[in-house]
């Protein structure tokens, strides 16, 4: 595959809701989309980095920082025969593994699109749909969290993620319980919020049976995550810990989380997922695809990987308007049964891009062509 020309396109699109976590509030989207151009295709990228270095390092800013000085002159300078030797070709630069995703990405939906083949199919995805849930951030007040639970439910949404944080844990979730019963698939996101000082608050959540409680301890921590789950039932699930296939092995020797949140962008890419994905699998630790806040395009790349067979818990890809008054992909992802989302078949990422809207919320693009 020959790269003949990559576009950056800067967006600022408006949330339709403000979305809290223990780490900030965001009210806009602010991200770039890859056009990646070979021949008579064109393969699509988003870059799921947030404005602000509070998730992992890396920022909107960063990654098209490097994408700019690194990565695009790397894929223009080496042989693409298939998107798993991208990994390689990146290998050189540390991390940075958001700005990497969005290009290895759209490689993927080249590779897919001149094998008239879905993205779903060239990854190895064997489901025809998938299960949806929704993550909630912190809100007003508890009986606004109740609200939005309670819509959430009616529409069907199979998981139910609230954020959590020392002083906004046990009041909402025991809430939520006494509302809506034991049965309803429950889990918590801390985000990184507590520390091993607060084991024994921690253990209060057992009582609640939640699905899991997501990153309690620090982003990079490994050792206390596994001395915590010997003392929990609640399963952990490692979110911001994992960034790659190495981390994965590591957590799942040390008993660090029974349960792994696969976000493509923090691990670097569709195939670092893949090889997640896999290991997990051998291991019977399952996982759920987490969200990044994605446009159509991020979004349309998190329905692929997906539909792998060991995505058993329902994730936080739910339908585009829930976020955006209007996404820039068409059709807009929507539900096609209560909590499901159809897998699309046709090639590539299955969605084309809706240029007006995009027009409308760009603030920049540049273009870089291939001249080697
Ligand atoms: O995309 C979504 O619906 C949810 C996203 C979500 O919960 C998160 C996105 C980005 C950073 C975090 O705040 C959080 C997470 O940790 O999973
Ligand atoms: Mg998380």
């Amino acid at each position: 595959m020959k790269m003949d020309k990559i576009e950056l396109l800067h967006l600022k699109m408006p949330l339709l809701h403000p979305f809290e976590t223990s780490f900030g509030r965001l009210t806009e989207k602010d991200f770039y989309l890859i056009k990646m151009f070979s021949g008579e295709h064109i393969g699509y990228g988003e870059s799921v980095a947030m404005p602000n270095p509070g998730y992992t390092e890396e920022t909107t800013g960063t990654s098209a920082y490097m994408m700019e000085e690194f990565l695009i002159p790397l894929l223009f300078k080496n042989k693409i025969n298939h998107p798993d030797d991208v990994s390689a070709i990146f290998s050189p630069i540390r991390r940075n593994n958001m700005a990497k995703a969005a290009l290895e990405g759209a490689v993927w939906d080249l590779y897919s699109k001149k094998r008239k083949i879905s993205l779903a199919h060239a990854l190895g995805g064997t489901r025809e749909s998938i299960d949806v849930g929704v993550s909630i951030g912190i809100q007003k007040s508890i009986d606004d969290l109740l609200l939005k639970i309670e819509g959430y439910l009616s529409e069907g949404y199979k998981k139910i993620k609230v954020k959590i944080k020392p002083g906004y844990d046990l009041e909402p979730l025991t809430k939520i319980r006494e509302k809506f019963g034991i049965n309803i698939p429950l889990m918590a996101d801390a985000n990184s919020a507590y520390s091993l000082e607060d084991l024994d608050h921690l253990k209060k959540l057992d009582p609640l049976k939640l699905l899991m409680i997501e990153q309690p301890l620090a982003f990079d921590d490994m050792l206390d995550h596994a001395v915590l789950q010997k003392q929990l039932d609640t399963p952990i699930c490692l979110d911001e810990s994992i960034c790659s296939a190495e981390d994965a092995r590591k957590a799942i020797e040390l008993d660090s989380c029974r349960i792994i949140n696969l976000k493509i962008g923090r691990v670097g890419g569709l195939t670092e997922a893949k090889k997640i994905h896999d290991l997990c699998q051998k291991n019977n630790i399952p996982v759920w695809c987490g969200g990044m806040l994605e446009a159509g395009v991020g979004r349309a790349h998190n329905i692929a990987i997906t539909s792998l067979s060991n995505f058993t818990i329902a994730g936080d890809t739910s339908a585009s308007d829930r976020y955006w008054q209007e996404d820039i992909i068409q059709p807009e992802v929507q539900m096609s049964a209560p909590g499901k989302i159809a897998v699309p078949t046709s090639a590539g990422i299955g969605y084309e891009l809706n240029e007006q809207v995009i027009k409308k919320y760009m603030i920049g693009k540049k273009i870089y062509t291939n001249d080697i």
